[in-house]
């Protein structure tokens, strides 16, 4: 296992050791980190017998659930969530977060604001003192696909320069799981202070369906670093 790897692995394992407690309802957020936090609650729920009932953010972590042999359930079932569990692709000093790299982020922001703590577990280069920083892929936008253009048009009277994701082996755009398109907005580097109103904007736009950014809405980060530490912010 390579260093980022083990990394996710450290972060994901203590933040579910720390947090994790018999009989929650807990969320399951997308992407290659959660993987780890997924094993490690499996290995928790069998060797405390603890009654942990999981409520997943994609296609991705329904499956983690399923072949975890965790009990699944849904956001419809269980609206109130004691605590998700997800990854990030990058954190602010202030806890701010960009989501979407993996175009979960719509699913995964319902779920994160239903649930009473937000968890994200993240390795070193997630760790930003502002977002974009580092993450030089824009803010990630779920927007309805026939509106694709217009919102584009409008990302751009923000200073944003949008780019619709396109899929890698699938010619075309990338389709999330709710069927829309995914565009990336790239804002430059943001400081804590401008992004609600920027969040704001682009909600306002008219086929807007939800942004990757995280304003103020995780409770704590775990960031697995180089040294073989965990650095809790
Ligand atoms: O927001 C996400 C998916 O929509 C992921 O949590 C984010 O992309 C981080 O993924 P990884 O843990 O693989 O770095």
């Amino acid at each position: 296992m390579d260093k980022t790897e083990q990394a996710k692995k450290r972060a994901a394992f203590q933040a579910v050791d720390e947090v994790l407690s018999d009989r929650q309802v807990v969320g399951i957020g997308s992407g290659s980190t959660v993987v780890y936090a997924v094993e490690r609650i499996a290995e928790r729920v069998r060797s405390e017998d603890l009654k942990i009932t999981c409520v997943p953010t994609s296609f991705q972590a329904r499956e983690l659930i399923i072949n975890a042999g965790l009990q699944l359930s849904d956001i419809s079932q269980h609206s109130n969530l004691d605590v998700a569990f997800d990854g990030a692709d990058e954190v602010d000093s202030k806890l701010n977060a960009i989501k979407g790299g993996g175009g979960c982020h719509l699913q995964e922001k319902i779920v994160a604001h239903n649930a009473k703590l937000f968890i994200i577990v993240a390795d070193f280069r997630k760790k930003s003192k502002f977002l974009c920083e580092q993450w030089k892929r824009g803010i990630p936008v779920e927007v309805l696909p026939l509106a694709y253009v217009p919102v584009m048009k409008h990302l751009k009277k923000l200073n944003g320069k949008p780019t619709l994701r396109k899929g890698v082996r699938k010619a075309g755009p990338v389709v999330t799981d709710n069927g829309n398109f995914v565009v990336d907005v790239d804002f430059g580097i943001l400081e804590p202070d401008k992004l609600q109103t920027i969040d704001i904007a682009m909600h306002m736009i008219p086929g807007v369906i939800e942004t990757g950014l995280f304003v103020g809405m995780a409770d704590r980060a775990y960031f697995g670093m180089e040294d073989g530490s965990v650095v809790v912010i």
